[in-house]
């Protein structure tokens, strides 16, 4: 909302209904933030629900969605905040009450809503979450619309001098051991860590993918309004406010959803050489099916057929709608059954996409309640799981086959070490292929190899990490 004339809500009930004023948008928030900080629902999946059900659309709609991801999003900085201006702990604040100071704070520090509307606003809503603390909320609201957000990161957050991993996690709003694992993905650089930490605050662009063969990405720009992708040869970035789900060629399959990071490093599998057949390609983690829509269409194109493991039924019955009509056969199995699976034989397939889970801290832009959600007592059990899906590529793989490894998280952790431990521990011989040559001539920013890390700040895309590793 910063750059857009100031927006004050709506009331459609009227000055003259006798009840107090309901601001649908900011209640349509207050909603989702409940929900996502009440019953750990996704602002992804309850947010148009809730719009749909109370008939947002247009301004009021946008409005409702920058509250929700933006209080979301900042909720460490906005629970700091509101501690020193409440006197206590957030977490001893009523919770319906504490969520609506948070999208008060939010609006205060944040939107250009004006200071008294964004106070009064939260009031009113306070009366009908938490009756009994309107006047509470009404002086911890004058108490933070007393300083503007740069001065409460100045009086709350430890010097970046002495404590750079503390200043940015509070400054930024992610917890301190995401910051500190971008820090050593990005070799330290706290410069470059902070430009990512701004990028994960802002709202992600819409990209979407040409299927190759099906759709031509300048006419598809043309149909959605967009603009051609500046890596991908099948990317199109969807202007703000442009729904991916009116277009034609989105209902149809010749396009869909994906960043362009992700359409990038399914691509470089495709394109990297290979001596010998090329016809039996694997993606063994698809669900939900964008990587193997891409792949897929790519094959038809090349003569190949992609098999697409996915161990959830209901994901995998959503590659199987993403792959419709595309040469790609979805079995819903266990990709670690690689050898024990009649379908999943070993040294069968030419190339080998493992697309393993992961913390999806590459993604924290789409997901903005993920940072807070992710433990670092996730990463165990997950680059557990990393591991053992990429030991059953490698197996799954022919001699001379390529296969590529991926993850949405730049965590090292989950990339150079779940890579480097599965390939020494395979017992097959297995080399590193330089991926930079696999991704766009001349992109920017791809480090010294054999791996690519790409980034948000850097890139535009989501943080997705890419190995390319060879059977010998
Ligand atoms: C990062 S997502 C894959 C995203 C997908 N490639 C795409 O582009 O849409 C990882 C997927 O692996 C699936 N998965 C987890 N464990 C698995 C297993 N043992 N075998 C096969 N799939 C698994 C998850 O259910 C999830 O859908």
């Amino acid at each position: 909302m910063r750059d857009t004339a100031p927006y004050r809500g709506t009331d459609r009930r009227g000055p003259r209904s006798g009840r107090p004023p309901v601001d649908h948008p900011r209640h349509a928030a207050y909603e989702a933030v409940a929900a996502v900080n009440r019953d750990d629902a996704y602002a992804n999946l309850v947010l148009p629900v809730i719009l749909r059900e109370q008939g947002l659309i247009g301004r009021d709609a946008a409005f409702a969605t920058e509250l929700t991801y933006g209080t979301l999003r900042r909720l460490g900085t906005l629970d700091a905040i509101l501690t020193s201006a409440a006197g206590r702990d957030v977490q001893r604040i009523d919770p319906p009450v504490r969520d609506a100071l948070r999208l008060g704070a939010y609006q205060l520090l944040h939107t250009r809503v004006p200071a008294h509307a964004a106070v009064s606003s939260t009031v009113d809503l306070v009366r009908t979450v938490g009756p009994g603390a309107t006047g509470f909320a009404n002086a911890v609201l004058r108490e933070v619309a007393g300083r503007d957000a740069d001065e409460w990161v100045s009086q709350l957050a430890p010097p970046l001098e002495t404590d750079p991993i503390g200043h940015l996690a509070l400054a930024y709003s992610h917890p301190q051991w995401i910051v500190r694992a971008f820090a050593e993905a990005l070799g330290g650089d706290l410069g470059e860590t902070t430009r990512l930490l701004i990028e994960d605050n802002e709202r992600p662009p819409v990209h979407l993918c040409a299927r190759p063969g099906l759709a031509d990405p300048v006419e598809l720009a043309d149909e959605a309004g967009g603009t051609p992708g500046a890596f991908s040869p099948y990317a199109v970035y969807l202007d703000a406010g442009g729904s991916p789900g009116d277009l034609a060629a989105v209902a149809d399959r010749r396009a869909h959803v994906q960043d362009e990071g992700s359409q990038l490093v399914a691509a470089a599998l495709a394109v990297t050489p290979l001596d010998g057949p090329d016809g039996r390609w694997l993606d063994l983690c698809a669900g939900p099916g964008g990587k193997a829509g891409l792949l897929g269409a790519i094959a038809a194109q090349r003569g190949a057929r992609l098999t697409a493991v996915e161990v959830a039924e209901h994901r995998a019955r959503l590659v199987e709608t993403a792959t419709q009509g595309l040469p790609v056969t979805v079995l819903h199995t266990d990709g670690r059954l690689v050898g024990a699976e009649p379908k999943l034989p070993e040294g069968h397939f030419d190339r080998v996409l493992v697309d393993a889970p992961c913390t999806g801290l590459g993604s924290l832009r789409r997901r903005p309640e993920s940072r807070w959600r992710r433990q670092p007592s996730d990463l165990p059990a997950l680059t557990r799981l990393q591991r053992e899906l990429l030991a059953a590529g490698l197996r799954a793989l022919r001699p001379g086959g390529v296969l590529a490894y991926v993850t949405c998280s730049p965590h090292t952790v989950e990339t150079h070490v779940s890579v480097t431990e599965a390939a020494r521990r395979s017992g097959t011989s297995v080399d590193f292929v330089d991926a930079r040559p696999a991704l766009p001539a001349g992109m920017p920013g791809l480090g010294d190899g054999p791996t690519v890390q790409l980034w948000p700040h850097r890139h535009g895309t989501d943080a997705m990490f890419l190995a390319l590793l060879r059977r010998g």
